[in-house]
């Protein structure tokens, strides 16, 4: 089949392109973008893609996407698909979206968190939240791709939160990044001389991943009202850590954590749950994985729960092609059967 990419350029969609030219369902990867005029050569438009043949850019156009795509990804930044989705939703194309636009169903909330116009009420409500690793597709055609921050905490709080194993009130989130996840424009924290050898606290409790985190948490258990989260960006290319406290409920065991977190994910091929031993960024970057440890501190009742993803893949073009795979029912590890990068 034919998949289209708005956003080529940037970080999420060149990785989404080299996961896509390794699918085995995927025939041609068209690009679509933006501020072309006319079709000039991919590699002019991105010299940094490793072509095996020769091939064309070409402009954005909802009908000619519709006409020669299954579907498109788009790898855009928020605000460009609120305005650009009506064709796809009216016509039910399907469209797996990067950006944040369409994953909060609030439009107020959206435009709180974001600054920004959001879609309207019906559109955001047609789309579905692709956590790939909890969630089942119900059919939807326009899959919302969860945000990085998102996807590492909410993989490594579902089973402490579903079986109702924490006090709800107690959970911090403590979450660190590379810079890739900032995307490729350059900003003041990310100069190389402000960014390397050095931690940078931003976005104190006003990142966007906070609503889109709680309305999860709150789905899989209402006692959850509130979430303490921060964020840190790290001096390494890739990878977020995010190290998740929360208080144990009276009776609850080491063991009962482990039992709980093993059965949740023991079917799934992407999730490893690592136990004592904390796992590392460099034991999942290249992967689609997330990895978590857990140790609960009988002193003070609190369970750390430590856990790992590759911010580029997990976080969005490996979990986007997993939401492929998931809406077209292609096995779940087509193309993303993805080993680490040892060093
Ligand atoms: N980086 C990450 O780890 C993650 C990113 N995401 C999300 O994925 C999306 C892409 O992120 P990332 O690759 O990091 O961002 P980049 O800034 O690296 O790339 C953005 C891409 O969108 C294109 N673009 C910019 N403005 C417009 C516009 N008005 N209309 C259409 N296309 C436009 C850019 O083209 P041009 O070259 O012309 O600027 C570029 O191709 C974002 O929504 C981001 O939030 C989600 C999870 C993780
Ligand atoms: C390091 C860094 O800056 N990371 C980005 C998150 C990237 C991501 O997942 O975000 P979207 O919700 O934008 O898709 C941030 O904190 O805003």
């Amino acid at each position: 089949m034919n998949a289209a990419i708005s956003g080529v350029t940037g970080y999420a969609g060149m990785q989404l392109y080299a996961l896509l030219q390794e699918h085995p369902e995927i025939e041609t990867i068209n690009v679509y973008q933006h501020d072309l005029e006319d079709a000039i050569p991919l590699i002019e438009l991105n010299p940094r893609l490793h072509l095996t043949s020769p091939q064309l850019a070409y402009p954005y156009d909802s009908q000619a996407i519709m006409d020669d795509n299954d579907l498109i990804f788009f790898a855009t930044p928020a605000g460009v698909t609120s305005e650009l989705a009506d064709p796809y939703l009216a016509a039910d194309f399907p469209v797996i979206d990067l950006s944040g636009d369409f994953r909060l169903k609030d439009p107020i909330e959206y435009q709180k968190w974001y600054k920004k116009t959001p879609a309207d009420q019906a559109a955001l409500s047609a789309a579905y939240y692709g956590l790939t690793d909890i969630y089942e597709n119900p059919g939807a055609r326009y899959v919302a791709n969860p945000g990085c921050y998102a996807t590492a905490t909410l993989l490594g709080l579902a089973p402490a939160v579903m079986c109702d194993l924490i006090e709800p009130d107690s959970i911090v989130v403590d979450a660190k990044s590379g810079l890739s996840g900032a995307g490729k424009a350059l900003t003041q924290s990310a100069h190389f001389s402000q960014a390397n050898e050095n931690l940078q606290v931003y976005k104190a409790n006003q990142h966007k991943h906070i609503p889109e985190i709680l309305a999860e948490l709150k789905k899989w258990n209402p006692k959850v009202k509130q979430l303490q989260f921060m964020t840190t960006l790290v001096p390494i290319d890739r990878g977020i850590m995010s190290t998740i406290y929360a208080k144990v409920k009276p009776g609850v065991t080491s063991n009962t954590v482990l039992a709980h977190y093993h059965d949740l994910y023991k079917d799934n091929p992407f999730i490893e749950v690592t136990g004592e031993t904390l796992p590392d960024i460099k034991a999942v970057l290249g992967t689609n994985d997330c990895k978590i440890g857990l140790v609960l501190n009988p002193t003070t009742g609190y369970l750390m729960i430590v856990s790992v993803i590759d911010n580029m893949l997990k976080g969005a073009a490996g979990q986007a092609v997993q939401n492929m795979n998931q809406l077209f029912n292609f096995p779940v590890t087509t193309g993303l059967a993805l080993t680490p990068v040892a060093f």
